[in-house]
């Protein structure tokens, strides 16, 4: 057994607080709303509700591109390698999926998709048409020079999907009206580490939803990536204060005992990545939220356990030797493309070795470890 998997193993979540289903979610869900309407002034539907949008953007807009000399010295170094082989993996199977299920042309939907730092993931998956969504501009206009390049540097004979890029608020505008293609469906839409800042009012958690489901085809896939609102709970009622976290991550909450359906705010604080206040994501209510769409739930799985299951399986598991090693792709915050597998693991040998950090081959340091198994993967499939 590695060391990685034993320091996963101990990170195992408790309880089964996220399988509550059906009535029992409606239950709770009822339950949790008369709570908060009888509690006086601490409901977010009687507080002023402040947009973060605004803030989220500029946050996002901010964020310099770094080159890959800088990243692999960063504390999160294999973390981000880390959470983009878990993204990597699970488009993969569903793009396996919607292949099995015999649709031939496939498009998809990046929601969030930041400065595109799943293009080649959907190149590589061999999908036929993209379309980037994100409400900050500046990504937007990366994601979109990243692809042009991808484009120029493509050989003739390569295969390379059609992309639309579309700067908006997908948490308050409808996004198929702007869509080039009026009546074009979606195969998936991927929501990576985005959906949590919707959840600042059921209004705008459910215009995100509609954006990610409505144009989904019968039998098409949500699927995403968000903190897990009962693990953040847990830490911050063990906590004797009102935050937790380490050298590499620090989560802070304005108060405990209380949390809110909608606007739960807390501050995330992550090196050099994301420094901006996001919202408690009540896993039962989004479930059932999705139901209007017609969405049925078909995993939701914390980072730890889909990595326990996923490393078993021999091509994931060199896949994850690859990445640990060195991004092949180029990842949110920017970088260089290298050109194969050997070139990668020695250009990341070298830059380790430069940077006077572990070897590549290293796992994830407890830290790292520690902030990125908050996270939990959810897939939903729309209904025929
Ligand atoms: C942590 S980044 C993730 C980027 C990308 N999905 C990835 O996995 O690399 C979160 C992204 O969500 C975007 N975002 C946050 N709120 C949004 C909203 N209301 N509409 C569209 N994009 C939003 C941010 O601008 C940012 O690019």
């Amino acid at each position: 057994m590695s060391h990685q998997t034993e320091r996963q193993e101990s990170e195992e979540p408790e309880g089964n607080e996220g399988n509550l289903r059906g009535e029992a979610v409606q239950k709770e869900v009822m339950k949790k709303r008369r709570r908060e309407d009888e509690d006086d002034d601490e409901s977010p539907s009687k507080k002023q509700v402040t947009d973060h949008g605004v803030k989220v953007a500029s946050h996002y807009n901010k964020l310099q591109e770094v080159g890959l000399a800088a990243r692999s010295r960063s504390r999160i170094f294999f973390m981000r390698n880390f959470n983009n082989w878990l993204k990597s993996v699970l488009i993969g199977e569903i793009l396996d999926q919607v292949r099995k299920a015999g649709n031939k042309r496939v498009c998809v939907l990046d929601l969030g998709c930041g400065k595109g730092g799943d293009l080649l993931k959907w190149r590589r998956g061999g999908i036929d048409h993209l379309v980037c969504a994100d409400i900050a501009a500046v990504s937007v206009e990366q994601c979109q020079s990243r692809y042009d390049e991808m484009k120029r540097k493509s050989y003739s004979n390569e295969k390379l999907f059609s992309a639309q890029f579309i700067t908006a608020d997908c948490s308050k505008e409808v996004l198929p009206e702007k869509l080039d293609d009026g009546e074009l469906m979606f195969d998936i839409c991927s929501c990576q580490f985005v959906y949590h800042y919707s959840f600042e009012s059921e209004q705008k958690a459910d215009m995100m939803l509609r954006n990610a489901c409505e144009r989904l085809k019968p039998g098409g896939f949500f699927i995403g990536t968000t903190p897990d609102a009962y693990e953040l709970v847990k830490r911050l009622e063990a906590s004797d204060s009102l935050s937790f976290g380490n050298e590499v991550f620090k989560v802070s909450f304005q108060s405990k005992g209380s949390y809110p359906l909608f606007g739960c705010q807390y501050h995330f604080s992550l090196e050099e990545v994301v420094d901006v206040p996001e919202f408690l994501v009540y896993f039962p209510l989004f479930e059932h939220m999705a139901k209007r769409y017609n969405m049925r739930l078909v995993l939701k799985q914390r980072f730890s356990e889909f990595f326990k299951e996923k490393v078993k399986n021999e091509q994931h598991r060199s896949l994850m030797m690859k990445m640990m090693a060195l991004e092949p792709y180029p990842c949110e915050d920017g970088g260089q493309q290298a050109t194969d597998s050997r070139d990668e693991y020695a250009a990341a040998q070298e830059h380790c070795e430069k940077a006077g950090v572990r070897p590549p081959l290293g796992t994830l340091s407890r830290s790292e470890w520690e902030a990125t198994s908050i996270y939990l993967v959810f897939v939903f499939q729309k209904m025929s």
